[in-house]
């Protein structure tokens, strides 16, 4: 078998160093929503992603074009676009890996949970074409509001009796991604050295940076900055882009980053950890039944969920907080799919 590594430089040395695989292990991966402001980059750094064999493009317009353009760069996968219609089942089928970011973003002055009635119809119907036609894909959320259409997803797949919860994750990495590039900024350090844990949900006050497990201890009117930036950096994007949309750039990086990982332990790299938003035994006794810890991914896709780990005081108050808002994304996801399933 032989092996090769691939470079780009385009990424960072982190990124670099996991982007090489061995040609046995070749994956089809399925991005709908592939010509939005997320699913262009994304499908960009798919396709520099040795692992990827094929790319099936997917979104209600414009994704053979993105597909067409993207087929030029010289590594080895197949790309192809899918339009609207019966054309998403044969984006689907053999996937391993399926990508959702198609849906609207917010503008200045909306909240994530704004998008609710829009986005949580759009994966839906998108939930049900994978259920049937890639039941046993892993399913990457990034529609938003997360925290809810998680739950949806779950609530079709358990329709169609092919619900499997080591398959479904909400995609938190950009959490991490700006704990980690903010704390490097107040403390002068490598952000590619930091590795913040953030746990919780996707949204204001669900997303919660344990700073104390990296051995920081912030305090004050410092330490309330850095949190309210890691909570609301989306509205830092949502503000600049003046009603243009959220972060795509730095989210499609995120999306690779978290699609990389899960394609490194499902061909066999062993100890692969990302915090996602998973089905969670966590906090299940308070009626959180979703929740984003590090995630040791497998061949399986999850393969253990860490637990919280040692909080500090401040902390456990903004957990608290957390679960609160998050038991209602949760139910609120529930019960509107409930209600609303065909
Ligand atoms: N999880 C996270 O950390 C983040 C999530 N997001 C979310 O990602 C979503 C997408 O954001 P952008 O790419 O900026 O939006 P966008 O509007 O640029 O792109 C969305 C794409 O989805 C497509 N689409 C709409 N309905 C569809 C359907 N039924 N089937 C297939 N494709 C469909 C549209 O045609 C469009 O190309 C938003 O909900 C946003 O809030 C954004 C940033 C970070
Ligand atoms: O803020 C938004 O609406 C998009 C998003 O989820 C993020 O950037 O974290």
């Amino acid at each position: 078998m032989f092996a090769r590594k691939v470079t780009t430089s385009v990424l960072g040395a982190a990124q670099r160093r996991t982007f090489s695989a061995s040609a046995s292990n070749l994956t089809k991966v399925a991005v709908l929503g592939a010509a939005g402001g997320i699913g262009q980059p994304l499908s960009l750094l798919l396709k520099l992603n040795p692992r990827v064999s094929e790319l099936a493009l997917y979104d209600i317009k414009g994704a053979p074009g993105v597909a067409a353009d993207i087929s030029h760069i010289n590594t080895k996968s197949t790309v192809k676009g899918y339009e609207a219609g019966d054309e998403i089942k044969e984006c689907l089928k053999g996937a391993e890996i399926v990508l959702i970011p198609a849906g609207v973003p917010r503008k200045p002055g909306m909240t994530r949970d704004d998008l609710f009635n829009t986005n949580g119809s759009i994966v839906r119907d998108l939930a049900k074409a994978a259920a049937e036609s890639c039941p046993d894909a892993n399913i990457l959320i990034i529609s938003n509001p997360v925290n809810s259409t998680v739950p949806i997803t779950a609530e079709v797949f358990k329709s169609k009796g092919v619900y499997n919860p080591k398959r479904l994750f909400g995609v938190t990495t950009l959490d991490v991604v700006r704990a980690s590039r903010f704390i490097s900024q107040l403390k002068s350090t490598d952000p590619a050295n930091e590795n913040i844990t953030v746990v919780g949900g996707h949204s204001g006050a669900t997303i919660v940076p344990l700073l104390s497990q990296a051995g920081y201890t912030l305090e004050g009117a410092e330490r309330d900055e850095y949190v309210k930036r890691v909570q609301f950096g989306g509205d830092e994007v949502v503000q600049a882009k003046g009603g243009a949309g959220s972060a795509t750039l730095s989210m499609a990086m995120a999306g690779a980053r978290f699609a990389e990982s899960l394609l490194k332990a499902a061909q066999g790299q062993k100890g692969v950890i990302e915090p996602t938003y998973v089905d969670s035994p966590l906090y299940k006794d308070q009626g959180v039944t979703y929740f984003a810890s590090n995630v040791e991914l497998g061949p399986n896709g999850v393969e253990k969920i860490h637990p919280v780990g040692k909080v500090s005081e401040h902390e456990q108050g903004l957990l608290d907080v957390c679960l609160k808002d998050l038991k209602t994304n949760i139910e609120k996801g529930e019960k509107w799919v409930k209600e609303n399933m065909n």
